[in-house]
């Protein structure tokens, strides 16, 4: 089954909502996993099935970028927040890497957010 990492940074996580609210029936036949926040916030503002991991802060990007390096997502929709420094950098650069190590589609911005969804959905 499809499976896709969902994140976004505090400032960046109405965004989110509202992407995964605008095609919520093409993500419900996906297997979600998302950071602590954004996980919960989805489970409050939409119908969707979330798996949450910690918090970013917490190493939960470290928890999506395992999920990578173990070859179990096909897609990470991480809506960064290019404005504000993150105490957690270091594990935002690694998921980073990771997606880049194994190829995995990687959207950082509302706009890449569209075009992968489009290409989980062919
Ligand atoms: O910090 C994050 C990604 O780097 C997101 O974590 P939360 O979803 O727990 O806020």
């Amino acid at each position: 089954m499809t499976r896709v990492a969902l994140i976004a940074h505090d400032e960046t996580k109405p965004d989110l909502v509202e992407f995964a609210q605008a095609h919520e029936e093409q993500l419900q036949q996906y297997e979600l996993i998302a950071t602590g926040t954004t996980g919960n916030r989805l489970l409050e503002e939409t119908d969707l099935e979330v798996e949450c991991t910690e918090s970013g802060s917490l190493g939960g990007d470290l928890m999506i970028g395992a999920e990578v390096a173990q070859g179990n997502l096909d897609g990470v929709i991480f809506l960064r927040d290019p404005l504000e420094a993150q105490p957690h950098e270091p594990d935002i650069s690694a998921l980073l890497r990771i997606c880049d190590v194994h190829d995995i589609a990687l959207a950082t911005n509302r706009s890449s957010a569209e075009f992968l969804i489009d290409g989980l959905a062919d």
